[in-house]
C-alpha cells in the first residue's frame, strides 16, 4: 500500500461510525481511525490544550471578539491528529523556501517588470491599479529601499495523479498563522505522546515548528537595522481582528525574546496620525517606525476611502523598513505568479539552473486568459481549472461551472476584463480521512491538505542576513469543499505526521 494512509471508512461529518482499525505503514492502527472511547478524550484534553495555551480565535457570535482581547475566545479550528505527509515532499518544500525568498528579492528591483507584467490588469481591476500607482509614484522618487524584509508563505499541494508537488501560491503580505501553527504542532505532540501507544504513533515523527520564534527573529533583526533604539515595530492591522492572538504571539515573543517593542494601528489611524519627517523618518502617534508589518491592506476591503490609501503612500514614502514593500507586494500577486511561469522569465532573476529547475519542478499550469486554446479546454472542463483573481485573503477564487460561465461571458464581451483574471491548474490531492474539531465538535471527515512553508529574508543593501525556511502551515479542508483558508471559515489548522 501507497505510504500515504488507506482512508478508514469516514463518515459523514457529525457521525461517528464505528471505526474500523485499519494497519497502515507508520501508523500502526491508522491515526485516522481512532477507536470511540479514545476518540472522546483525545477531543477533550485537545479542547482544554487549546485553551491553556492560547490556541484561539476571536469567536465570530461575540461582538467585540475582534476589537477587544480576552473577550470571545474559542479554539481554533483544529484536526485531532496531524495528517500524513512523505517525508521527501516534505523536504522537497523547505528547500524552496530560500529560492523562493531569493526570487521575490530579485523580482521586487525590476520595476518594469513588475509595471509591464501587471498593466493590463491595471485597466480593470482598480484594487491592484491603486498599488501599481503607489509602486510608480515610488520609482519616479526613485525611491530605495536598501534594508529589505519577507515573510513569506509558499503554499502547496501534493498532485495524486502525478504524485508531484505543485506550488498553490506564494504569499508576500500577511501570512498568517506563523503563532497558531507552532501551538498545532506542540497540542499533537502533546496529544501523542499521552496516547501514541494505543494510537501507535511517535511524536518524534512529527517535526518542530519554530516559525513564530523565527518571524520575531527576523522581525527584531529588522528593526536591528534600522538602529534606532527607541523605535518600534508596527503592526497594520484590521479593526475587526478575530485571528489577533495568532498576532500577538509574535509581538509577545518579539518583546520577550527581543525587547523590541510594538504597536497596533489600522490604517485610518495612520493616516489621522502620521507623518514623516524631512529626513524620512516615520512617526505615528508620537512614536519613531522602524519596521511596518502589515497584517492588512492586501484587500480592497482595507481601503474603504481614500485615507487608508493616504496611509499606504505615507509608509511607503518613508523610511521605515516594510514588510512587504509595494514591490514585494507585487511581486506576491497571481497575475505575477503566472508570468513567472513563463519560459525563460525565471532566468531573467536567477543564475543557478539548479534553483531555476527546482522552482519550475513545482510549477502547476499557469495561463493568462490570452491563451484561447487553454480557455477553450477550461470551458470543455471547468473542473480542471481555477479562476483566479488578483485577490488575497481567500474566499476569492472561482471553480467548476462558474468558470466556464465566466469565460465565456468574458468571450463573447471581448472585454478587457480577460486581464483581471489568471487560469491554473486544479490539483487534486489525496482525500485522508481526518478529524476535524471546530467549536467543540469533532466531525470526521474525508479532507485535504494544503502544505505552507514560511520563508523569512532579510537584507540590508548586499548583505544578506537572512534566508531561511522558518517552520510550516497544514490546513485541512473537507474534500468536497473547493474554497481553502482558515480565515475564510473553510479549513482547519491542521499538523504534518511524516511518513
Ligand atoms: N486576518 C488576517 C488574515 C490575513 C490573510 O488572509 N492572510 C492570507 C495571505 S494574504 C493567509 O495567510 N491566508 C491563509 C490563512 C487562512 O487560511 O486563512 C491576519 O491573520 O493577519
Ligand atoms: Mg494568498
Amino acid at each position: 500500500p501507497s505510504s500515504s494512509l488507506l482512508p478508514v471508512g469516514c463518515g459523514r461529518s457529525g457521525e461517528l461510525e464505528e471505526a474500523r482499525d485499519v494497519a497502515t505503514p507508520g501508523h500502526g492502527s491508522g491515526a485516522r481511525g481512532v477507536p470511540p472511547g479514545l476518540l472522546e478524550k483525545l477531543v477533550y484534553d485537545a479542547l482544554v490544550w487549546c485553551s491553556l495555551h492560547g490556541l484561539v480565535v476571536g469567536d465570530k457570535s461575540v461582538q467585540r471578539s475582534g476589537t477587544d482581547p480576552g473577550i470571545g475566545l474559542v479554539h481554533a479550528p483544529f484536526a485531532l491528529l496531524p495528517m500524513p505527509f512523505p517525508e521527501g515532499y516534505w523536504r522537497q518544500a523547505c528547500e524552496l523556501a530560500p529560492i523562493f525568498n531569493e526570487l521575490v528579492d530579485r523580482v521586487s528591483l525590476d520595476g518594469k517588470f513588475l509595471q509591464d507584467s501587471l498593466s493590463r490588469t491595471k485597466k480593470v481591476d482598480a484594487f491592484t491599479g491603486r498599488l501599481l500607482d503607489i509602486h510608480s509614484k515610488m520609482l519616479e522618487m526613485n525611491k530605495r529601499e536598501d534594508i529589505r524584509l519577507g515573510l513569506h508563505r509558499s503554499d502547496y499541494m501534493l498532485d495524486a495523479e502525478t504524485n508531484l508537488l505543485f506550488q498553490i501560491e506564494l504569499n508576500t503580505i500577511s501570512s498568517s498563522f506563523a503563532g497558531l501553527s507552532c501551538l498545532v504542532s506542540e497540542l499533537h505532540r502533546n496529544l501523542i505522546n499521552h496516547y501514541g501507544k494505543d494510537l501507535e504513533l511517535d511524536s518524534r515523527r512529527v517535526p518542530g515548528n519554530t516559525v513564530v520564534s523565527r518571524y520575531a527573529e527576523a522581525l527584531a533583526k529588522a528593526w536591528n537595522e534600522y538602529n534606532n533604539s527607541s523605535a518600534v515595530v508596527m503592526l497594520v492591522v484590521q479593526t475587526e481582528e478575530r485571528n489577533m492572538y495568532d498576532q500577538h504571539w509574535l509581538c509577545v515573543v518579539l518583546r520577550e525574546m527581543h525587547g523590541v517593542a510594538s504597536i497596533r494601528k489600522s490604517l485610518a489611524e495612520i493616516d489621522a496620525e502620521g507623518q514623516v519627517l524631512p529626513d524620512g523618518t516615520l512617526i505615528v502617534g508620537g512614536q519613531t517606525v522602524a519596521v511596518v508589518y502589515f497584517r492588512a491592506g492586501y484587500s480592497p476591503n482595507d481601503y474603504p476611502s481614500e485615507s487608508e490609501w493616504r496611509a499606504r503612500l505615507l509608509m511607503e514614502q518613508s523610511n521605515a523598513i516594510k514588510c512587504p514593500s509595494i514591490s514585494y507586494h507585487l511581486v506576491g500577486t497571481k497575475k505575477i505568479q503566472q508570468e513567472l511561469a513563463k519560459p525563460n522569465v525565471l532566468e531573467r532573476f536567477l543564475e543557478n539552473e539548479n534553483d531555476i529547475a527546482k522552482l519550475r519542478k513545482c510549477f502547476a499550469g499557469l495561463w493568462s486568459l490570452d491563451n484561447i486554446d487553454v480557455v477553450k479546454s477550461a470551458i470543455e472542463r471547468p473542473e480542471l481549472y481555477v479562476l483566479k483573481p488578483q485577490r488575497e485573503g481567500g474566499g476569492n477564487n472561482i471553480y467548476g461551472d462558474r468558470v466556464r460561465e465566466i469565460l465565456i461571458r468574458l468571450q463573447q464581451e471581448g472585454s478587457e476584463e480577460l486581464a483581471t483574471y489568471i487560469l491554473m491548474q486544479r490539483i487534486f490531492p489525496t482525500a485522508s480521512c481526518a478529524y476535524l474539531v471546530r467549536e467543540g465538535i469533532c466531525h470526521q471527515d474525508h479532507a485535504i491538505s494544503e502544505l505552507g512553508i514560511y520563508g523569512a529574508y532579510l537584507r540590508n543593501k548586499d548583505k544578506v542576513i537572512m534566508n531561511d525556511q522558518c517552520g510550516y502551515l497544514m490546513r485541512t479542508k473537507v474534500s468536497s469543499s473547493n474554497e481553502g483558508g482558515v480565515a475564510a471559515g473553510f479549513a482547519v489548522l491542521d499538523g504534518i505526521y511524516l511518513t
